[in-house]
């Protein structure tokens, strides 16, 4: 009779999966941000998105990936950037049924680290 944690109100490993991939099909829709990946390997950085939604939903993962700081150094992303690919997020969110509740969960734990990702 515990409350559900986000990890499980996300839909677990499944779920956080299924996410992941209609976030990364949206990026790669994005002409304003896929530019920046250019240079990536899809699957593992599929990963390492899959092992960080789920530490930050407290799903008791291990993310194997760099720090949101120096994930991102050296890529000049900005504010608006950052925007885009939170609605990105939403977006799967939203197309996976997740409810608002969860969703709004996830970005507010999300939001504070434009902090670590935008400007360096
Ligand atoms: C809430 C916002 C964001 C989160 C949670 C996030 C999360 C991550 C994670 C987990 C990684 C993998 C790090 C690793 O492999 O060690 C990563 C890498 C990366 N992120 Fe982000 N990110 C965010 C925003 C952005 C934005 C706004 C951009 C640019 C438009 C961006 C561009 C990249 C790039 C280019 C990489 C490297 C991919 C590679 O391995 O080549 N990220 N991010």
């Amino acid at each position: 009779s515990q409350p559900p944690t986000l990890y499980q109100q996300l839909g677990g490993n499944v779920g956080i999966s299924l996410i992941t991939d209609d976030f990364l099909v949206n990026l790669s829709q994005d002409k304003r941000i896929v530019h920046h990946f250019a240079q990536t390997d899809i699957e593992i950085f599929r990963q390492r998105l899959i092992e960080h939604l789920c530490v930050v939903s407290d799903g008791g993962c291990e993310y194997q990936g760099a720090s949101m700081f120096d994930a991102h150094i050296g890529l000049h992303i900005s504010q608006a950037d950052f925007d885009a690919v939170v609605g990105h997020l939403i977006n799967a969110l939203t197309q996976q049924n997740v409810p608002i509740a969860a969703r709004n969960a996830l970005l507010a734990k999300l939001a504070p680290m434009y902090q670590d990702i935008t400007y360096h």
